[in-house]
């Protein structure tokens, strides 16, 4: 669990209170997550999220959240922030940047079959289109400027296959955000980090998208890329899997037809995708920040699934 703030009963009962969300009746640290310090609240009108933000500023944060409240207000199942008496969404915890979110029912799905994979292609198209007329504007914070920053910092701790696989991919990608096509891309907000554990099903009904902290504006491309590289794979080889990976594009593409450059680009993306969680993995792996409970993610996974997308770059063809 990553507890970086240990937070009191009645520190959270004064914020709840301030929300009129009912009275806190229980407060428990949550055991996953790597980013930020969360909380389940329950309060006697209903279930909610506290999170505590430990990485992102109080000027980083209104874009996540009012994101969060466009996406909600448009029925997309997201959480959605509570304000409290002045109508901030942004609230303050210890000194730090804090939040209070609905609760999304239900629990993650970690070994999808092709329907939820579906479900999740098609949400996120829709959660796509929903965004295009989002206001606010803030890049995608862990994108290529953030690899260029931290490849340097992570590579003495690789050896030297790795620094020769990161270092050639960086460049590859350097050509890549450089190239005509990529700049025609379609762009808008997306989650950027929609993996298994940031969707909720409730039996088999998709019940919602969270963790929006490191949404930003980016190719809509790459967030179907991050996708179809943790949901559409096989864990151990990292290869992905044809039939969820064909069921996932193609619920997105039935909502929200992908362009001529969406389509040649998919490859270079998977493997974008895969060294852009590589590189955060190797960072949380050597440099790692103090945590009260902290399990950081194998990071020899994304270097895998990178050698895979570069030995087999994977096409979507249309039925
Ligand atoms: N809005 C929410 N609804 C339901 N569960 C949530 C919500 N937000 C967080 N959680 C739970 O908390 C866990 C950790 O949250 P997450 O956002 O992944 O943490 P971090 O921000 O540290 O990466 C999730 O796996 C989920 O079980
Ligand atoms: N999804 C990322 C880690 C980001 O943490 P999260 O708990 O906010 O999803 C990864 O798997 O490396």
């Amino acid at each position: 669990m990553a507890v970086f703030t240990e937070v009191s009963f009645g520190e959270a009962a004064s914020l709840v209170s301030r929300l009129r969300i009912g009275e806190l009746t229980t407060l428990t640290g949550i055991t996953a997550g790597i980013e930020n310090t969360n909380y389940f609240a329950d309060t006697t009108e209903g279930r909610y999220v506290l999170t505590v933000f430990e990485r992102l500023t109080f000027e980083q944060l209104p874009f996540y959240l009012h994101l969060m409240k466009h996406l909600a207000r448009k029925g997309i199942a997201v959480p959605d922030p509570k304000a409290d008496e002045t109508g901030s969404i942004l609230h303050t915890v210890q000194g730090k940047p804090a939040a209070v979110v609905d609760r999304l029912r239900g629990k993650h799905h970690m070994a999808p079959d092709v329907a939820h994979c579906a479900s999740v292609g098609d949400m996120l198209a829709r959660m796509h289109i929903a965004g295009q007329d989002f206001a606010m504007h803030q890049p995608n914070l862990r994108g290529l400027p953030w690899w260029e920053e931290t490849v340097p910092v992570v590579l003495p701790h690789l050896d030297a296959a790795q620094a020769e696989l990161i270092s050639a991919e960086l460049v590859f990608q350097q050509h890549v955000a450089a190239s005509a096509q990529y700049l025609s891309l379609p762009r808008g907000p997306i989650h950027a980090d929609l993996f298994r554990d940031n969707v909720m099903f409730e039996d088999d009904e998709l019940t919602g998208f969270f963790d929006f902290y490191f949404a930003g504006m980016d190719t809509l491309l790459f967030d179907i890329a991050v996708c179809l590289n943790d949901w559409c794979i096989d864990l151990e080889s990292g290869r992905l899997e044809d039939e969820r990976a064909h069921a996932f594009v193609a619920a997105y593409d039935a909502v929200r037809p992908l362009g001529g450059a969406e389509l040649r680009l998919l490859p270079a993306m998977l493997r974008a995708g895969a060294l852009r969680f590589w590189i955060s993995r190797l960072w949380d792996f050597h440099l790692p920040r103090d945590a009260s409970m902290l399990k950081p993610h194998d990071p020899t996974h994304f270097e895998r699934v990178l050698r895979e997308r570069v030995d087999t770059p994977w096409h979507y063809a249309r039925a």
